[in-house]
């Protein structure tokens, strides 16, 4: 994915703030408009420094002694919030040079940034199928980091497996009940270590030894007195977990710069947590032999009363490695609603052990529950079944319409399109909002879906390969040739996007870039009804609307690679 995004007016009229020497900074731009005279306007709110938001009166100030490029703007003023929302300025901007600024400015790349920002999102368990949970969070995260990546910071994509716990003892226990082979394994190891799972606790439900047998497995691997082969057969269930978490993967557009082990953190860190409470008095013994930490009057178990470790011993040990690996400015951890008490417990402990590791460091990027994500068929057990139906409904689709433009034998573009739809249908919605899936609504065409995203991408890609011949430049542009209010809106809609990559960053919502691209996809649809090529005589007027479509295919392309998605030429 390129790193490029334009520079716009805004980061123009921030530069005009600045070099004025306000004190108040810029919020990103709340609004882009005509006025009642037709005009671009940008809105924005002043902040004040730190703490402290700008009074209307510093607002006035600040503004009546702005001096600006008045080519450019023809007039700034204060507009009256209502109530409790604060003044606006408003930056009146003259057409001409706004439009030439929008058409003209090049893609240019962000400057690096030096913060680094570890994402991790994903952290399937192998000992149980990877859920819809794991699948938003894969998602989510990935588009987060993307966002990140894109607005110049330093970004790690790290994800945790979980292969560690009494669970493990479970499956170990399955995998020789059934006699499981290293040849199934490789083949399908999700798979076929869930039916280890499910195997072992069916066992478990008629013979209690089992139970106790799984906890003493699982004592004895990590007091590390197992035998080295079945290290090794371990190690190798990993490897293959990790071969076939990668197919889904791509199929996702998620990518990873780390794949850590809950595993790793077992021995020689686990004693080096232990040792770090105890000499700082925060673990406290309890009756039965646990040991705890306490987070805001509550009790939170750290050790076992057999004295093995728990998933929350274990995070803090990452934590602490973590933070000696990448020094990170921040930290945000992709994980479902439900473990927030996990993650206060871990935060606040581990900032207690390391000072340096502030609580502001430390981001639970939380997120709410799909309900009715299975098969059509049934409950789905394996994200590759969803993704595979999501494709086969799609192929079924084109089969059917009499749009489709390529051969339908292959099933690559069905493949990309029912990915795009699970995708999309995921990421429109704030991420704590639980929500119903909708397979009919989630792979339409004319909906707000994936399918639409891609649709638009399909038609400027025709559009921009059929006009080849014309030859597009952004010199010598003449903005009366763009003056259609389609135009003007497709530009507008356009001259947003640094600013929502921004908004989005600050918080942390997909849904903000995925409005965007709805926007830009509905202006899209709306200039290429009136926006004609072919039909147009004038050929200045030829050049300079293939010009705003490139632009468009260009910014929603970056979109979608952003948002996980392959963009189609072709559908
Ligand atoms: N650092 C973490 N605890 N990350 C989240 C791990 C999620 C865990 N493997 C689960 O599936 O529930």
């Amino acid at each position: 994915m390129s790193c490029l995004i334009r520079k716009s007016i805004s980061e123009k009229i921030t530069q005009i703030v600045r070099n004025n020497n306000v004190y108040y900074e810029l919020e990103t731009p709340l609004k882009r408009r005509t006025n009642t005279l037709g005009k671009p306007v940008l809105q924005w709110h002043l902040k004040g420094n730190g703490t402290k938001s700008a009074s209307n009166l510093d607002i006035l100030k600040a503004v009546s002694a702005l001096k600006y490029d008045s080519d450019l703007i023809e007039e700034v003023r204060t507009v009256q919030g209502s109530g409790k929302t604060p003044d606006k300025v408003e930056f009146v901007l003259r057409e001409t040079p706004y439009v030439q600024t929008l058409l003209q400015e090049p893609f240019e790349h962000v400057p690096k940034r030096n913060e680094h920002m570890v994402f991790e999102y994903s952290s399937p368990n192998i000992a149980k199928p990877f859920h819809v949970g794991h699948l938003r969070s894969t998602i989510i995260g990935n588009v987060l980091a993307n966002i990140y990546k894109s607005l110049g910071y330093q970004v790690t994509k790290m994800n945790y497996l979980g292969d560690w716990g009494t669970q493990f003892g479970l499956l170990q226990i399955g995998v020789e009940m059934l006699q499981i082979t290293d040849e199934e394994m490789r083949r399908a190891p999700i798979e076929t270590l869930y039916k280890a799972y499910v195997k072992a606790n069916k066992e478990a439900l008629v013979d209690e030894s089992i139970a106790e047998k799984a906890r003493n497995y699982f004592k004895q691997l990590e007091s590390a007195q197992q035998s080295k082969k079945l290290g090794q057969q371990w190690q190798k269930y990993r490897e293959y977990t990790i071969q076939e978490l990668e197919r889904v993967y791509k199929r996702l557009g998620a990518t990873f710069d780390v794949y850590d082990w809950e595993s790793q953190y077992s021995q020689t860190h686990i004693v080096q947590v232990l040792q770090a409470l105890d000499s700082k008095s925060l673990l406290l013994p309890e009756k039965d032999g646990r040991k705890v930490v306490e987070v805001d009057d509550r009790r939170v178990p750290i050790i076992k009363s057999d004295g093995s470790t728990l998933y929350l011993t274990r995070d803090i040990a990452a934590l602490l490695d973590r933070w000696q690996r990448f020094q990170f400015e921040n930290i945000f951890y992709v994980v479902e609603n439900g473990q927030s008490d996990h993650f206060k417990a871990c935060f606040h402990t581990t900032s207690k052990l390391e000072q340096a590791i502030t609580m502001s460091k430390l981001k639970h990027v939380k997120f709410g529950r799909i309900h009715g994500m299975s098969t059509r068929k049934g409950q789905a057990v394996f994200l590759k079944d969803l993704l595979d139906e999501a494709r086969d409904i799609m192929h079924a689709k084109q089969i059917q319409s009499p749009t489709t433009k390529i051969d339908v034998n292959s099933h690559d573009v069905a493949d990309v399109l029912g990915v795009s739809a699970v995708i999309i249908n995921d990421l429109k919605q704030r991420r704590q909002r639980d929500y119903e899936f909708n397979w009919d609504k989630a792979l339409q065409m004319n909906g707000d879906t994936g399918i639409k995203l891609q649709y638009t991408h399909c038609r400027l890609h025709s559009l921009l390969e059929q006009n080849d011949h014309v030859h597009v430049t952004n010199e010598n542009l003449a903005v009366e040739c763009l003056k259609e209010p389609e135009a003007l809106d497709l530009l507008n809609e356009l001259a947003k996007y640094p600013q929502i990559l921004w908004q989005a960053k600050e918080n942390l919502e997909a849904c903000i870039l995925v409005n965007f691209l709805f926007g830009i996809s509905n202006a899209t649809s709306r200039a290429l009804k009136t926006l004609h090529i072919k039909n147009e005589a004038d050929r200045r007027k030829q050049q300079h609307r293939l010009l705003l479509f490139k632009s468009a295919k260009t910014i929603l392309k970056q979109g979608m690679e952003i948002l996980g998605l392959q963009p189609l030429n072709k559908m």
